[in-house]
């Protein structure tokens, strides 16, 4: 995509944090929907929130964004106090969040026209910026049209792009791809990809889906229950859950399968029943070969021999206790629905 040469107000130099919380909280009623969370984020990187339905990302994302106050602990964001200085938290960043309420009779470019002027551009900056925002978000003729003969990806599109005509330091996208078709999803990756690496953009953004998680961010923090469960690349969170597994399903008894590979190294017998033997490793790739060998030499017929690699998924099983995708209805709390706003 272009970019112009509008800078932002002050930017804070490569390196340093862009956002910071300290035992960040909110409380709604009784309910702790963000029980103390403590972040830093560097400026240039890519933040995956992680979680399930009411884990409390959006709670996050709204206090970051200044549109809620937090009951406890205390954020900055591109440097400045989101409770004490939100105008200045405000003029810096740009927010593509859930409930994003677009009119449906207006058109996608009228839109981006007045989103640039509330920001206080100039004329013909907002022109240029609008022109180079509709060439990444490609629309093409759809741009002149109303909004509400958008499709759900359009709109998701159109709605980054007027989270971006200021051209903000740092960049919120709650749930960016929620409800999307796997196309139009890969266009947004590609998107924020391009934000991040032609400008540098400090992007949090979160997400039910550990595909997007895995993709897209840098490091990722996998949040339930109000709390940050775990936190790292998304290689050092698989590593932390520990081993490669190999899975070798076969004839016969396990137990002599599990005495044809004792003799290998770095391998440990996670789960031996008569037909299937789990094996851990550090190194998965490495072992299929000798646990093929082994167990032929030893006569065990091998039906099939598989590597699984760890995924987000195993983390967050290991952290909480539960799979992410059946933990989906499982937080309703509608009932304190606005009970503390
Ligand atoms: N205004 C409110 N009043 C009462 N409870 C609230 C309010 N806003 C959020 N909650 C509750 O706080 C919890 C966290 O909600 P939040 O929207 O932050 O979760 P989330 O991780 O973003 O989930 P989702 O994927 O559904 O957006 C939920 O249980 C939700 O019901």
């Amino acid at each position: 995509m272009h970019t112009t040469t509008q800078q932002s107000p002050s930017a804070a130099p490569p390196g340093t944090a862009a956002i910071t919380t300290s035992g960040l909280a909110r409380r709604f009623g009784e309910f702790d929907a963000v029980a103390g969370i403590d972040l830093e984020i560097r400026t240039g990187e890519i933040y995956g929130l992680l979680g399930p339905n009411g884990a409390g990302k959006s709670t996050t994302v709204r206090m970051l964004c200044t549109l809620l106050g937090p009951t406890g602990g205390s954020a900055t964001v591109a440097g400045f106090d989101v409770t004490e200085q939100p105008n200045e938290v405000r003029l810096r960043i740009g927010a593509a969040l859930q409930e994003a309420a677009l009119d449906p009779k207006q058109s996608g470019i009228e839109l981006l026209r007045l989103q640039g002027r509330l920001y206080g551009l100039h004329r013909d900056e907002v022109d240029r910026r609008v022109a180079d925002l509709t060439q990444m978000i490609d629309l093409g003729e759809a741009i002149e049209r109303p909004i509400g003969t958008y499709s759900g990806g359009m709109r998701r599109r159109l709605d980054l792009a007027a989270a971006l005509v200021h051209n903000p330091d740092v960049l919120f996208l709650d749930e960016p791809t929620t409800g999307l078709d796997p196309v139009s999803r890969a266009r947004v990756w590609d998107e924020v990809r391009t934000l991040n690496e032609q400008l540098g953009m400090t992007i949090l953004l979160t997400t039910q889906y550990l595909e997007e998680a895995d993709v897209l961010a840098h490091r990722v923090g996998i949040i339930d229950g109000g709390r940050l469960v775990a936190e790292g690349t998304p290689a050092e969170l698989k590593r932390q859950v520990g081993a490669d597994l190999v899975i070798a399903r076969i004839d016969g008894a396990a137990s002599d399968a599990v005495a044809a590979v004792e003799s290998i190294d770095d391998l440990e017998v996670v789960d031996a029943t008569d037909g299937e033997l789990v094996l851990a490793t550090t190194h998965g790739a490495a072992k299929v070969g000798p646990v093929a060998v082994a167990l032929a030499d030893a006569g065990v017929e091998l039906r099939d021999l598989t590597l699984r690699t760890p995924t987000l998924d195993d983390v967050f099983l290991e952290m909480t206790g539960n799979r992410m995708q059946h933990d989906e209805f499982e937080h309703a709390h509608d009932e304190q629905e606005g009970a503390a706003r």
